[in-house]
């Protein structure tokens, strides 16, 4: 029932730039990735890059500036004509190489292994990596597009290296789909991080003397952690530092022979900082797009306006459903014009058959001000719900209605026009009757996996876990995720429910799979019904519980 505070109605949804991700969309685990950096609910993939001088580990490094070339390294062998090479996370069989020297590469696959499951490809996460540590140092929106696919194998080689010709760095260029203004647009906005490190190139460091590093826009200022077009000025007015433009070895002077490819007219253009930020922008989205032929991206990300988190629908021991979950609204200041303190939200649901509706309140989250912040300056306000629902007559989906209580308007959103967020309750998640035992650290771990499952569903039907494996390789810091699915058998336990029975499965899992996602399954093709994005690792160490 809709309440009677509401004095306007808008359907919101397809002026949106976010309008092509209905929810649920394969690409909301990334989409978390990009939105959730900061505050109540957060994942942090920009923790090593901010700020923008951040390293940890090793003095002399920059992980913004590890990050930016890790991507470059990964896109440079692209060729364009052939449709083959580009930003597929290759460069994971590559670290051996003499044209990637350096520890770099494997502590910036480190930290992406923190973010990386069956739900992204590495590939993306390299790209979300470039745009992360541009923004944090102050550079532009490169804009992210999505869905680039892991190559399984090494690539060719030919990333370029500084003692190469200026013909031989065009022509790696040209391959790869980028003209001599594209090319020194590109490693001038690359060269604005970072710089030569001694223990990779100990010929080529004029400040030894210094320290580990000789950064490209001098060691001693801020230029470095900036993501700005001092890389030009510097160049231009004869200041610059750049052991690749003043080197003591002309050989290698790589950037010196690039930014004076066309005479200095593109390093002319990238004086004008606002010029800069956009040429990079530009390049640095091209750069990130050389993917192989027959791979697809989507339009550029931008975050959800209104997000639905289910967290849990699951049998209870009352025979009804426990259904909880959190909706994240954009507040972004200049984007919405919500006010976060004047907000108020609820679910107005659909039962199964359609024949019933109801509406179920949200509190905002308390923790941390309630709100999340994102790359962009995006800011959010989190709502929670929890609430129990009639098991035979369950539930399809929903409609959000979000309030301004200080005037009542009130809009409702509903998934981009497709009417609802769907939700299915014929598989449910038992996560209280799922467990792994983790005591025997050196054995694989007993590790038990419960769904209820709709009575008028089980004749017949798939049901089963899918599970993706993490199976570590040689010379690659990134284990090869596999999905395998495993059939649940139909237990004979009892249930409070007349609508639901419980299928169960008991397997040994390999210890370094403890920390994985699966999906259970119920069905097969169209009708296939999932229930997605759950990990391990919660399970962990937790004991089931009975029913
Ligand atoms: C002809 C092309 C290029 C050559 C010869 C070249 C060469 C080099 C060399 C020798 C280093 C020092 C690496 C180290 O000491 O670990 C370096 C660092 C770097 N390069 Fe390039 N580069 C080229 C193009 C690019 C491009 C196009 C980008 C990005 C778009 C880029 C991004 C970076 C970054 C960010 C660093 C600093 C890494 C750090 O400080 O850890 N480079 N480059």
């Amino acid at each position: 029932m809709r309440s009677t505070t509401i004095t306007s109605y808008a359907i919101a949804g397809a002026h949106l730039a976010s309008a092509a991700f209905v929810w649920p969309s394969k690409y909301d685990y990334l989409e978390d990735l990009y939105s959730l950096q900061a505050g109540a609910i957060r994942h942090g993939f920009i923790d090593n890059v901010s700020p923008c001088s951040f390293n940890e580990n090793t003095k002399g490094r920059q992980d913004a500036a590890a990050w930016v070339r890790t991507a470059y390294h990964d896109a440079a062998t692209h060729d364009a004509a052939a449709g083959t090479g580009g930003l597929d996370a290759s460069i994971l069989f590559e670290t051996d190489r003499a044209e990637n020297p350096g520890t770099a590469f494997n502590e910036t696959f480190g930290f992406f292994s923190a973010h990386y499951n069956a739900d992204v490809s590495f590939a993306d996460l390299i790209a979300l990596g470039l745009v992360t540590a541009t923004t944090s140092c102050g550079g532009p929106k490169v804009p992210f597009r999505m869905g680039r696919i892991d190559a399984t194998e090494a690539g060719v080689p030919g990333v370029p290296e500084p003692q190469q010709d200026l013909d031989k760095h065009k022509a790696i260029f040209a391959k790869a789909g980028f003209n001599t203004e594209d090319m020194i647009a590109m490693v001038a906005c690359g060269h604005t991080l970072g710089g030569v490190h001694h223990e990779d190139f100990p010929d080529m460091n004029e400040n030894a003397n210094k320290g580990e590093t000789s950064r490209f826009e001098g060691n001693d200022n801020e230029h470095p952690y900036q993501f700005d077009n001092a890389i030009a000025t510097q160049y231009l007015d004869g200041s610059t530092e750049n052991p690749l433009v003043v080197g003591h070895n002309d050989t290698t002077n790589s950037d010196k022979r690039i930014f004076g490819a066309d005479g200095n007219k593109t390093m002319n253009a990238l004086k004008d900082p606002a010029q800069f930020k956009t040429m990079c922008a530009d390049i640095f989205a091209r750069m990130i797009d050389s993917v192989p032929a027959g791979v697809e991206l989507t339009e550029p990300l931008e975050s959800f306006d209104m997000k639905p988190y289910i967290t849990t629908l699951a049998l209870n021991s009352n025979g009804t459903l426990d259904f909880a979950g959190r909706i994240r609204v954009r507040v972004t200041e200049g984007v919405t014009d919500r006010d976060p303190e004047d907000l108020a939200v609820r679910l107005a649901y659909t039962s199964r058959d359609g024949a019933n509706n109801g509406t179920i309140e949200t509190q905002p989250e308390r923790l941390n001000g309630g709100r999340s912040m994102g790359l962009f300056n995006e800011a959010f306000k989190w709502f929670n719900f929890e609430t129990q629902l009639d098991a035979s007559t369950g539930i399809r989906g929903f409609t959000i209605e979000l309030t301004k209580p200080s005037t009542g308007a009130a809009t409702v959103f509903d998934n981009e026009g497709t009417g609802l967020y769907p939700v299915q309750d014929a598989i449910l998640y038992q996560k209280a009757q799922s467990c792994m035992d983790t005591t025997t650290p050196t054995k694989p771990f007993p590790f038990t996996v419960t769904a209820a499952v709709r009575k008028d569903q089980t004749a017949g039907a798939k049901t089963a876990m899918e599970l993706a494996f993490r199976t570590p390789r040689q010379g690659v810091v990134i284990d090869k995720l596999e999905k395998k699915m495993f059939a649940l058998e139909r237990s004979d336990k009892k249930t409070p429910s007349d609508e639901y029975v419980l299928y169960e499965l008991q397997m040994p899992l390999a210890a370094s799979s403890w920390s994985t996602t699966m999906d259970l399954v119920l069905g097969e093709g169209e009708g296939e019904k999932r229930v997605t994005h759950l990990t391990t690792t919660e399970l962990a160490g937790v004991a089931c519980k009975p029913l």
